[in-house]
């Protein structure tokens, strides 16, 4: 890297960390590999050392947003469960128990700082749907007029395959984008993002992240090293995405460093906020952090229309269907090479896709009634790739 170009890069990591450290509202997400010892139970001793670094932050008169996963690490030893289950129910049933168990301990903890604790646990339609995603703003912001500290989780009990986040990562992204924080934190049990396998000593520390480009060639690892986290840094990557697309700066370290971190230290890596204009929460969502059910292929028409008019897609355009998905999943919009071109909410079943494919919508209103007028994707629910 040229002098100049050390500098830019410089001043725009000092500018971030300095936006960090001055946010008026901050998330920070802290992982379950942070918060369970070896053996799998909640580690007082770090939710202690947590909750006392963010009672500081807010003594400084910071907002702050916890977002903390381990309700299914903290319900495996009392259910005797010697490893983290497979099956969604066990999963279920494993963060039921531990859900009770770490806000006992945070209320605990924060009652001791004069704070209270507020529950919130939400899902990816409370994100995504309009009502509910406006009645979580609004609660969330009385509890922060109120002084309360909101800690959030996915509610996994009602969470499925299909609509889960599974890790919280890009759900405190998304919380980040709802309340408009300044600042995301990430905290995990690893102090940065590396260049490769944190523990090859070959690697080294990526400490600033301005943009997509500066990912290229880093191996990003998708599971964490003592199988209680989930996702490891390939979701935690995504998040950062989504939050400085959003507008947000992301730090990404150890809970170790946490205090260092939101005082703007030098640790960890910066995710620099982009400054473009800020999406909306489903095409956030949409972009990053869900997978298409399916795929509809379209003729060069569709794609036309859909990538460089922002047009909805209508069964015309259509040549082809794979998959099995029902009104209201994702789905891919590849062009005939198979390249993804657009993720969208679909509006009809697989199954009927192929009986409209190709015809335009004035015949299938015709044939079929006029609930068939409307479109296979529409525009509002639709993200160009
Ligand atoms: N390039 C990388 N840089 C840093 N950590 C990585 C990388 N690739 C994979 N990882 C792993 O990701 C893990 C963190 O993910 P995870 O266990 O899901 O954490 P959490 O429970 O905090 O969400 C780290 O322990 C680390 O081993
Ligand atoms: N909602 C789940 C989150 C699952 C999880 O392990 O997430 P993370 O540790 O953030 O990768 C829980 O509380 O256990």
């Amino acid at each position: 890297m040229h002098s100049a170009e050390l500098e830019q890069t410089g001043s725009a990591e000092a500018a971030g960390r300095a936006a960090v450290a001055s946010a008026r509202r901050v998330v920070v997400k802290v992982g379950s590999s942070s918060l369970t010892t070896p053996d799998g139970r909640i580690d007082s001793g770090r939710i202690r050392d947590l909750v006392e670094v963010l009672a500081a932050r807010r003594t400084l008169g910071q907002e702050v947003i916890l977002v903390s996963s381990g309700a299914v690490a903290a319900g495996m030893t009392p259910l005797g469960m010697a490893r983290r289950p497979r099956d969604l129910a066990s999963q279920q049933a494993a963060a039921s128990v531990g859900q009770g168990l770490l806000l006992a301990a945070y209320t605990a903890e924060l009652a001791e700082r004069g704070l209270n604790a507020a529950q919130v646990l939400l899902t990816v339609e409370d994100m995504m749907r309009r009502v509910q995603h406006r009645n979580a703003q609004r609660t969330l912001r009385r509890l922060l007029d109120i002084g309360a500290v909101p800690v959030v989780n996915e509610n996994d009990t009602v969470a499925t395959h299909e609509l889960r986040f599974g890790d919280n990562d890009r759900l405190a992204a998304l919380v980040a984008h709802l309340m408009r924080a300044d600042a995301l934190i990430l905290l995990s049990d690893v102090d940065a993002l590396y260049d490769g396998n944190p523990s090859d000593p070959g690697s080294s520390v990526v400490s600033l992240v301005r943009g997509p480009g500066d990912l290229d060639g880093i191996d990003i690892g998708s599971s964490g090293r003592r199988g209680v986290g989930t996702g490891g840094m390939v979701t935690k990557v995504a998040s950062a995405r989504i939050a400085t697309e959003a507008g947000v700066h992301t730090m990404l370290t150890s809970a170790a460093n946490a205090r260092a971190a939101l005082a703007g230290e030098r640790v960890g890596t910066l995710f620099a906020a982009g400054g473009g204009r800020r999406p909306s929460a489903r095409q956030l969502w949409l972009a990053h952090a869900t997978a298409g059910r399916g795929s509809l292929v379209l003729d060069p028409g569709a794609v036309e229309a859909v990538a460089r008019e922002k047009a909805s897609l209508l069964p015309a355009g259509v040549v082809r269907v794979t998959g099995e998905f029902s009104a209201g999943d994702p789905v891919d919009l590849c062009d005939e090479q198979g390249v993804v071109i657009a993720r969208g909410l679909v509006n009809y079943d697989a199954a009927e896709v192929p009986d409209l494919m190709g015809r335009s919508t004035r015949w299938l209103a015709r044939e079929l009634g006029p609930s068939y007028e409307r479109e296979l994707v529409h525009r509002d629910d639709l993200v160009v790739l």
